[in-house]
């Protein structure tokens, strides 16, 4: 079937939520909120080869390990893997970290659940009831006082299996009128009220309202609007925790999720990297790096982010996306030009100016602070430029090009990413640029400097005698000169009849002080036709530059 023509014979708009006296479009983001991971529980029952027991274990042990301290992680009514991991977090779970798990709204299974947790420190019993229209016509075929009822019914079920005959354990009870985005919202606050009387919560125990966009059906706006209404039409809201559980339908989680924040929620429920049903739950690494980079510490770890990546893509059997904020592999690589040029800018200027504030073009976070490095953000296709190239040779040669040779190197690398038609790799380039100028290459080298002698005169003439091999025949050479550069050239002009006019010279030191070597670049007029640079690396300064020479003889051969 086609797209329709006319989409609004079928679809419906999102109605507005009539709030003019809306207060969160003037509110910040300040401080992380609560954070829970349902990565177990939601994002495990989307899987389509749910995870192992093992594979939750060292999940869970990850989540800990990043920091968080609510953990959903089983629905343990509906698989024995789910209840015996259940048993696993109970044994296993750090003090100050609390176990959720979940249940509908089914006698038999809210006793299995209560059941599954038994002799945890701190838990969470999380029930769920769906209360738009459509589901409860469609798939309950129940009234709105009916579907009250039952999640009365059920929580007080809960309270007599949990707090009110247990204080071993530190018990707090989640509610969530499943699919909150699409229902309407007094009676979302209606069953609430209800519920919460039920449960009877405290100041010091608040009672957690979880109001998901189980699916997200309208612009992040107007969840926003709907969790501002929630937020200040529940009675003693300072008894109440405000949980968001955002799906991904239409691109918007984290949005919503952030919007959500400023209209008043307390704590955010999602996965890493938005695993979850369809499109995903709302992504929490995205979440908690967003505050970050605004200056606001998380209270999550991500330093090494790739060891949390490699747990949830070995544990999902999901890649996260190339293009996933923060963690995918491609979100601090630049492989265009410009792009390339303004980041080695950025670097370099904060270098110099040694900046205490992040400001970077093009890079939003240093990618240092989630353990990514710097070698690995710029590489090199055929849509780069020489900035690239010489960033690669840089940090991988110590080589800093001067921007001539930068330039006729990026011809070389263009035409050879052209011809591969892919990424040139960091070795690839390293090892064109040592190909290019004749550098640990001697098997390419038709000329080679064996030895050389100088003398100066009182007149300041310098005269200097060298033994080259062509093609491993031994030549002498002599020339003068009023330096050592020019007497050499002279010597090559006279002797092989190619002239050579240096334009210009640039020399720096490789290595640490002990053994560094001198490192010289010669950009060379040849024969007056073309422009030809050298490289030459030696112990010894003059030496590197004779080098130079000969790295530009070899390309003018090859040539
Ligand atoms: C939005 C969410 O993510 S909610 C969490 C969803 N997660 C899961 O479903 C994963 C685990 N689920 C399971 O293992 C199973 O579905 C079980 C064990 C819960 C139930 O299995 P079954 O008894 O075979 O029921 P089944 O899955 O076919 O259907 C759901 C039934 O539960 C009812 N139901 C659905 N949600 C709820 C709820 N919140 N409270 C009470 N009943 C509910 C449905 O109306 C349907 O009832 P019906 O059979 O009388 O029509
Ligand atoms: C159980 C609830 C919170 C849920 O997963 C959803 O609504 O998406």
């Amino acid at each position: 079937m086609p797209m329709l023509k006319d989409p609004s014979t079928k679809y419906k708009p999102f109605p507005p939520v009539n709030l003019p006296n809306r207060q969160w479009p003037s509110k910040c983001l300040e401080k992380a909120p609560r954070w829970l991971s349902t990565d177990l529980r939601d994002g495990n029952q989307s899987l389509p080869d749910p995870m192992s027991i093992a594979e939750k274990k060292t999940y869970f042990n990850k989540l800990v390990e990043i920091g968080f301290k609510e953990i959903e992680v089983a629905f343990p009514a509906a698989s024995q893997i789910d209840f015996d991991f259940t048993r696993y977090a109970i044994e296993n779970a750090p003090p100050d970290v609390s176990i959720q798990v979940l249940s509908p709204c089914r006698e038999d299974l809210i006793k299995r659940t209560v059941e599954a947790v038994k002799g945890a420190k701190r838990a969470t019993i999380h029930i769920y009831l769906a209360t738009s229209d459509c589901f409860r016509n469609v798939v309950f075929n129940m009234t709105k006082q009916q579907s009250l009822e039952l999640a009365v019914k059920c929580t007080k079920l809960v309270r007599s299996l949990t707090k009110d005959v247990d204080s071993n354990t530190d018990w707090d009870f989640e509610f969530s009128p499943e699919t909150f985005s699409d229902t309407d919202l007094e009676f979302s606050v209606e069953i609430c009220e209800a519920v919460k009387a039920a449960w009877e919560p405290s100041e010091a125990k608040p009672i957690i309202f979880n109001l998901p966009a189980t699916v997200e059906m309208a612009t992040p706006n107007v969840y926003a609007d709907q969790i501002e209404y929630f937020s200040t039409n529940i009675s003693h809201r300072d008894q109440v925790c405000i949980s968001l559980h955002p799906h991904n339908d239409r691109g918007c989680a984290v949005a919503a999720a952030e919007l959500g924040q400023m209209a008043g929620a307390d704590r955010i429920e999602g996965c890493l990297f938005g695993n979850g049903e369809r499109t995903g739950n709302v992504d929490l690494v995205t979440l908690a790096l967003n505050l970050y980079t605004q200056g606001y510490t998380p209270n999550l770890d991500f330093s090494d982010i790739n060891s949390v990546i490699d747990v949830v893509e070995k544990s999902n059997k999901i890649p996260i996306h190339a293009r996933a904020p923060y963690g995918g592999s491609l979100v601090v690589c630049a492989f265009s030009g410009s792009h390339q040029d303004a980041i080695k800018k950025g670097f370099n200027n904060r270098q110099v100016k040694n900046e205490q504030f992040w400001k970077l073009p093009y890079l939003p976070l240093d990618p240092e602070d989630i353990g990514r490095t710097y070698e690995a953000i710029i590489r090199v296709n055929s849509q780069s430029g020489k900035g690239g190239s010489a960033w690669v040779i840089l940090r991988n040669l110590e080589l800093d090009l001067p921007r001539g040779l930068q330039v006729e190197f990026s011809k070389v690398v263009q035409n050879q990413a052209e011809i591969k038609g892919q990424e040139l790799s960091n070795q690839e380039l390293c090892n064109l640029f040592k190909n290019e100028y004749f550098i640990d290459t001697p098997d390419k080298e038709y000329y080679k400097l064996v030895d050389y002698s100088i003398s100066n005169s009182s007149s300041g003439e310098r005269t200097i005698n060298f033994q080259l091999l062509i093609d491993n025949k031994p030549v002498e050479i002599s020339g003068k000169g009023n330096g050592a550069i020019s007497s050499f050239v002279n010597g090559i002009k006279n002797s092989l009849g190619i002239s050579l006019d240096v334009r210009h010279y640039h020399e720096h030191s490789l290595g640490k002080a002990s053994d560094s070597k001198a490192v010289t670049y010669i950009d060379t007029e040849v024969n007056g036709e073309y422009i030809r640079w050298g490289v030459g690396i030696h112990e010894d300064v003059t030496q590197a530059s004779f080098l130079s020479i000969i790295s530009i003889l070899n390309g003018i051969r090859r040539k």
